[in-house]
């Protein structure tokens, strides 16, 4: 493989790195031997490992001869032992071909060494290579096109090839799904950009054209844009592609599909020597019809750089992935609790399927704000930086924040119901868990209408199956905030209330360990312990377990076993109802006040058992579809018959098309 000259980037610091790294017998940055290539595919496989935590048994003995390492160590104080650890990463930015004016802007941002996906590609792409790349949500994707794109504008093989000067056609053209996407890498590009001394400019739709048309005027290096406002530029003669260097398809699946695919061939078809013009594709999903569809705009001489593969495992190592059942109508009740309980205090993100729930959700839970496609561009613009810095907490999107975007310390993501979307639920999740932090994404579903099984086959995802979180053990939770809060209260209260407390105690028949219980419960925002249903997450309802003796087929036939011992609107007013995956019985919600009216009755019923269940058992998944003749089918015709209630989808706004 041709590598630039190093001599062009080198920095002092640099050359000493280089003597240690020829010592240590590393890749000779001229020699390509086979012993050198050998070692440096180990190398590149063992990096691709480390940021998921997974070490190869070799790590620390691939960098460095062990007697040579010896006989080093043996000179060396502690500080110098922690400078050399540093040098000996072999993903350290020292290592590559990095100039120093980019290597001290990483360094300002606390990047000290490349990630894998990163270390992977950065040769290839400096050296002219199309490369697909793959690595799962998170592991810096970004930073491995815009890397090596800059230091071959500026050191390496396109610079004499890059426009300068006034009204200067672009050299770069980076594609991105949303506009919020859009700048977020546009912001990447001006930090590191600037530091070698290129401009860059956002074209995005819902903004004025003037300012942006202004900027392409006077001539920028790289664009970073959306397909449609692009195209839109191209359309009334604004940009030139004549000197194009490098097309860069960030989200390359979202940016093939329906609704961009054709937007993005027509702009990358204006290109007149796809043969002058390096392509790099990335994302953390990649299914087979992208690959194909891929191919088109890349050389067939492609490099890839996959580094999920042929893993199980598609979604975020980095992420505890939970299921909880949950009903449509009890997820206003639920969410905040599972904030309360997963959310370590960070940053959550409700996903939506539509923009009227997200709405409406952001409008139900305190502090919570929306972000959706019909939402006005500035106000888009306005909730996102205030959600980055920390004017509010919980952010309610549609898929419009599914992909790419990196939010600081979002500890948790919340998808209200199942999406049938894999590739959605893989990105949604990987909005948490990022650079190697952890974090945890729940998703609420309908086991009536959810395939769970089809979501943990294809992403590779082994779900951990939990109930809602019992108001009792939120409240122990929040009883222990309340707890430290008053610890630090100032004693200056004391006086103003004291002759109150101690009245109360005098005239109370609760000890004062009970009336402390209860001061705290009201710190806390308690007024009472609901309880939470197991299968709808309903509050003030309990979930029953029916069971007769013989295989239940159908709901209706749960309904007739009912009616034998309860009246016509206590059978009417049953939830959820679900059969188990057994096959041999049924789960339903019923309201707690109504609970011994079944426990009871059912006694009187010969054969039927029924019982409060402790755990939620296995339950049957997505409706069958159903028979020629309609209904009768398993699992047609649940939930609450009056439609109240009972899990019901909470989709279909009436918003065809994007429903983000
Ligand atoms: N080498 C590095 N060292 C430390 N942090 C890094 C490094 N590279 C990237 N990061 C940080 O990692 C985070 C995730 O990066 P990025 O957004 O590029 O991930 P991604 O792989 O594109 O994720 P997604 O698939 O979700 O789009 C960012 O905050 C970025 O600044």
């Amino acid at each position: 493989m041709k590598k630039t000259p190093k001599t062009d980037l080198e920095t002092p610091t640099d050359k000493k790195t280089k003597e240690k790294k020829s010592k240590k017998s590393k890749i000779d940055s001229g020699s390509d031997s086979e012993d050198a290539k050998r070692s440096k595919k180990k190398e590149k496989k063992r990096k691709a490992l480390d940021l998921d935590g997974e070490k190869s048994d070799t790590s620390s003995e691939i960098c460095e001869p062990v007697d040579l390492k010896k006989n080093k160590k043996a000179k060396l104080d502690e500080e110098e032992v922690m400078v050399e650890k540093k040098v000996e990463d072999p993903n350290a930015l020292s290592n590559f071909r990095i100039s120093k004016p980019l290597k001290e802007a990483l360094n300002s941002k606390g990047i000290e060494a490349l990630f894998p996906i990163q270390a992977m590609t950065f040769d290839d792409i400096l050296d002219g290579c199309d490369l697909v790349g793959r690595a799962r949500t998170g592991q810096g994707k970004t930073l491995a096109f815009v890397l090596p794109i800059l230091e071959s504008l500026t050191n390496g093989p396109t610079k004499a090839l890059r426009k300068t000067g006034y009204g200067k056609a672009p050299s770069v053209l980076v594609l991105l799904p949303t506009r919020e996407l859009a700048l977020q890498v546009f912001a990447d590009f001006e930090v590191y950009g600037r530091a070698v001394g290129l401009t860059s400019c956002c074209l995005y739709g819902n903004s004025p054209m003037g300012a942006q048309q202004a900027q392409l005027k006077r001539g920028v290096d790289i664009v970073v844009g959306t397909p449609g406002r692009v195209k839109d530029h191209i359309e009334r003669g604004n940009i030139d592609f004549g000197s194009l260097k490098f097309r860069v398809l960030d989200e390359v699946d979202e940016m093939l599909k329906i609704g961009f695919v054709d937007d993005v061939e027509f702009i990358l078809g204006k290109v007149e020597d796809a043969s002058l013009v390096q392509t790099v594709l990335f994302s953390a999903t990649l299914p087979v019809w992208v690959k194909h569809i891929a191919s088109k705009f890349l050389k067939p001489d492609k490099k890839t750089a996959d580094l999920v593969g042929n893993e199980k495992m598609k979604a975020s190592k980095n992420v505890r992935h939970i299921i909880i059942p949950c009903s449509s109508s009890a997820r206003p009740q639920l969410i905040p609790d599972i904030i309360r309980c997963y959310g370590s205090g960070g940053r959550t993100i409700i996903f939506t399927e539509t923009r009227a729930l997200a709405s409406e959700l952001a409008g139900l839970l305190p502090g919570a704000s929306a972000l959706h496609g019909e939402i006005q561009q500035n106000q888009r613009e306005a909730t996102l930086k205030g959600f980055r810095s920390g004017k509010f907490m919980t952010l309610v999107a549609t898929n419009v924040a599914a992909r790419g975007l990196d939010i600081d310390d979002v500890q948790l993501i919340i998808q209200c119901e199942a999406t049938s979307d894999v590739e959605a639920y893989i990105h949604r999740s990987g909005r948490t868990g990022r650079a190697g932090k952890s974090g945890v994404a729940v998703m609420l579903y309908d086991p009536r209408k959810s395939n769970i099984s089809r979501i943990e086959k294809e992403s590779g995802v082994t779900f951990e199956h939990l109930s809602a979180p019992q108001p009792a053990d939120v409240a122990k939770a929040a009883g222990k905030e309340a707890a430290d809060i008053i610890a630090d209260i100032s004693d200056s209260v004391i006086p103003a209330f004291k002759d109150a407390a101690e009245e109360l105690l005098n005239t109370s028949d609760l000890s004062p360990a009970e009336l402390l219980a209860k001061a705290l419960a009201k710190a806390a925002g308690y007024s009472e312990i609901k309880t939470r249903s197991l299968l709808t997450s309903m509050e003030n309802c309990v979930t029953l377990l029916l069971e007769c003796g013989r295989p239940i087929f159908s709901p209706s036939f749960v309904y007739s076993v009912l009616r034998r011992f309860l009246p016509e609107e206590k059978v009417e007013s049953i939830n959820g109802l679900t059969l188990t995956a057994d096959g041999k019985g049924a789960v339903f919600d019923v309201a707690a006040e109504h609970l011994d009216e079944f426990l009871s009755g059912h006694k009187t019923a010969h054969g039927v058992n029924l019982e409060v269940v402790e755990a939620l058992p296995p339950l049957q998944e997505r409706e069958k579809p159903r028979g020629r003749f309609g209904g009768g089918g398993r699992g047609g015709g649940f939930g609450n018959r009056r439609g109240g209630g009972g899990f019901s989808g909470g989709r279909g706004n009436g918003n065809f098309g994007r429903r983000w």
